[in-house]
């Protein structure tokens, strides 16, 4: 795939986001895409998640290409390929309840389950309890707006998670609890995910594998454990290097 932003016109050189980028993700696969910042992250994600058009090369997902298009028609999607964001807070509606911002996905892609039930499972599946149904964003901790939007994301019943970033804007205690919101979430719901960060440890956290990406391109792709251990590319090597912890575990 390939991804060119187009400079406006009289302003600076065209941007390469992305260039020749190939990737395919089994079900259930949990992939982290880390790189450093400008590498193209960001820009692969959005093209997932159909928000934007690649210049060359398509988004194929269960043997049908995706492309940015009406609701309608990529209503089956949506349902399916569900995004964190990295700022629950910001992007939770703050005039409504818990209830309603995790049933809001239930009702924009018409899933045909019973909402309240699905509702419930989901924020259970999360570690909140029905207490929180009515609550407003305001009233929650940072940590549980995330678990908020990760709910949200499992409502319609998503097969893939795409997240971006979706604990940097969290301290560590709280990082640390979404991450074990993810795992759990994972494991017992059997999603996959594609996490962007800029953290190896929140991928060898989650991750059975991991993508790094430098300007525009994957430079290596392996399993998580072998990335870890044995990397391959510069690029690689000098993220190991800026978490020296992981090198000596
Ligand atoms: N809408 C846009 N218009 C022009 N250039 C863009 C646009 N979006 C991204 N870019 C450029 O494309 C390149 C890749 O950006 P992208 O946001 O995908 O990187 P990233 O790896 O996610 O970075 P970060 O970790 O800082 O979020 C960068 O050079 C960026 O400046």
């Amino acid at each position: 795939m390939r991804r060119v932003y187009r400079a406006p016109a009289g302003r600076q050189q065209s941007v390469v986001a992305l260039d020749g980028v190939d990737l395919r993700v089994d079900p259930g696969q949990r992939v982290g895409i880390v790189g450093s910042s400008g590498s193209g992250k960001s820009t692969l994600l959005r093209l997932l998640l159909a928000l934007e058009s690649a210049d060359a090369g398509e988004i194929v997902y269960d043997n049908r290409p995706i492309a940015p298009g009406g609701v309608r028609d990529l209503r089956w999607y949506r349902q399916q390929v569900q995004y964190v964001p990295q700022d629950p807070a910001g992007s939770l509606d703050p005039r409504r309840r818990v209830a309603d911002l995790v049933a809001e996905p239930l009702r924009r892609l018409h899933v045909d389950v019973d909402h309240r039930a699905r509702v419930a499972q989901v924020l259970a599946a999360v570690g909140l309890d029905e207490t929180f149904l009515l609550r407003r964003p305001h009233e929650l901790s940072g940590g549980q707006c995330q678990r908020v939007a990760i709910a949200r994301a499992l409502a319609p019943g998503a097969r893939m998670i795409l997240a971006d970033e979706p604990v940097s804007g969290l301290d560590l205690p709280l990082r640390q609890q979404v991450l074990a919101v993810l795992e759990q979430v994972c494991a017992t719901v059997q999603t996959g995910l594609i996490i962007v960060t800029h953290d190896l440890s929140v991928v060898s956290r989650l991750c059975d594998r991991c993508v790094v990406m430098s300007e525009g391109r994957i430079v290596e792709d392996a399993t998580t454990s072998d990335l870890l251990t044995r990397p391959t590319h510069p690029e690689t090597r000098r993220l190991l290097g800026s978490i020296p912890r992981l090198l000596t575990a």
